[in-house]
């Protein structure tokens, strides 16, 4: 199969096109892949790592008010849709996926209006402005929540899950927080905000640190990449317990996660594919700052289910951070069923019902 895909911005879209290139690759060695993203994008960064060609188009987002970026942007999206196919004419794909991210808007409708399949793939709850706009054109959807199905043209959407879900659930134990300078016999809470990290949850644990230094449980704080030199310089003369560890972004997180007893995170929908993957127990503090607060749907749906608990950011401060970790950090039994709760919402086939939409959009 030759496939061109395209997901940029956030990791939220990145990891599951990787994760779904990963299970191409096992089903079909042969397999060709382009990965079309921004130059701007956390996409540059990750994916040429990984061994991937990649080519860069030029986009921009709408802004909600009316205003002179919009004609700037509108101007942008005509030529990348130019670029886009160019980089189809040249690579011949078979299929043409978007997994979210305005450049997928440009590379996804190319490809419509050139007749090459095409397919998108949700990963949220509450469907994002590009899929929305592109569902019009693309021959199937794959969604990883019930609740995305009623917002599309109801005859192309298959349930698929996130196949980051698959990727990190074939990942045996590696004592990978060995490796981060951790011990890898003691249960270990691991605190991050998304791809990009975020200032409350760090602020909220930055104040928490003297009192994780002396808990019976080792803490894994990510920061995110631009907010590390930040806290470091903000933490000044506070000692760091061995049990205590900063770091300012996870590359392989798959290796990490199996290690991981609890979560404290946002509730972007990748990282709910994969604590649901895995059965992780988790406190969830959503995004205020998303469309349509999509982060507070993601995690109710985990909330109903036993599945998780829901923190409001507006409710996070070093004590309820503490009070909900030692909840679960401390309570074997409280975790226990929490993960059983999780598992039995995770779906660990993801990438293979994925590639099997792929397939159906080649054979149409
Ligand atoms: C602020 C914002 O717009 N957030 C959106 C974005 O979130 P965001 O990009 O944060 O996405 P998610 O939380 O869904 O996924 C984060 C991904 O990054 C990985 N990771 C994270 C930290 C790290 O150090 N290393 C690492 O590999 C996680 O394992 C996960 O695979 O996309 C999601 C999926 O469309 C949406 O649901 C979120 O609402």
């Amino acid at each position: 199969m030759r496939l061109m895909i395209s997901g940029g911005g956030t990791g939220g879209h990145i990891y599951p096109a990787l994760a779904l290139i990963d299970a191409l690759k096992a089903h079909d060695p042969q397999a060709e892949v382009l990965y079309v993203g921004t130059h701007r994008g956390l996409e540059s960064r990750i994916v040429p790592e990984r061994g991937i060609d990649f080519k860069t188009i030029k986009i921009q987002g709408f802004k909600r008010s009316l205003s002179l970026q919009n004609v700037k942007t509108v101007w942008l999206f005509l030529k990348s849709v130019g670029t886009a196919r160019k980089y189809i004419k040249a690579f011949k794909p078979d299929v043409v996926v978007g997994t979210g991210g305005y450049v997928s808007g440009a590379v996804v409708f190319a490809a419509s209006q050139m007749h090459i399949p095409t397919v998108i793939h949700e990963q949220n709850s509450v469907v994002g402005v590009t899929n929305k706009f592109l569902s019009h054109f693309v021959d199937k959807i794959g969604i990883s929540f019930e609740s995305a199905r009623s917002q599309f043209p109801a005859k192309k959407v298959v349930m698929t899950g996130n196949p980051r879900a698959q990727q990190v659930a074939n990942i045996e134990k590696t004592a990978a927080l060995k490796g981060l300078g951790l011990q890898d016999d003691q249960p270990t809470a691991l605190i991050f905000g998304g791809s990009r990290g975020a200032a409350r949850i760090n602020q909220a644990t930055v104040a928490a640190i003297s009192e994780l230094n002396q808990r019976p449980y080792q803490t894994l704080f990510v920061t995110g990449q631009v907010h590390y030199d930040k806290i470091k310089n903000g933490l000044g003369q506070t000692p760091l317990a061995p049990n205590v560890k900063i770091v300012p972004y996870i590359k392989n997180m798959p290796a990490i996660l199996p290690e991981i007893e609890t979560i404290l995170g946002r509730a972007g929908a990748t990282s709910i594919a994969e604590i649901t993957a895995l059965g992780i127990p988790s406190i969830l503090v959503p995004s205020p700052y998303v469309t349509n607060d999509h982060q507070t749907k993601n995690a109710q749906s985990l909330v109903d289910a036993g599945a998780a608990q829901l923190v409001k950011e507006a409710d996070l401060t070093a004590a309820t951070l503490l009070t909900a970790l030692d909840s679960l950090m401390l309570h074997a039994d409280a975790r226990q069923t929490m993960a059983k709760h999780a598992k039995q919402l995770g779906m660990p086939d993801a990438a293979d019902q994925l590639l099997n939409v792929l397939e159906a959009a080649i054979n149409r």
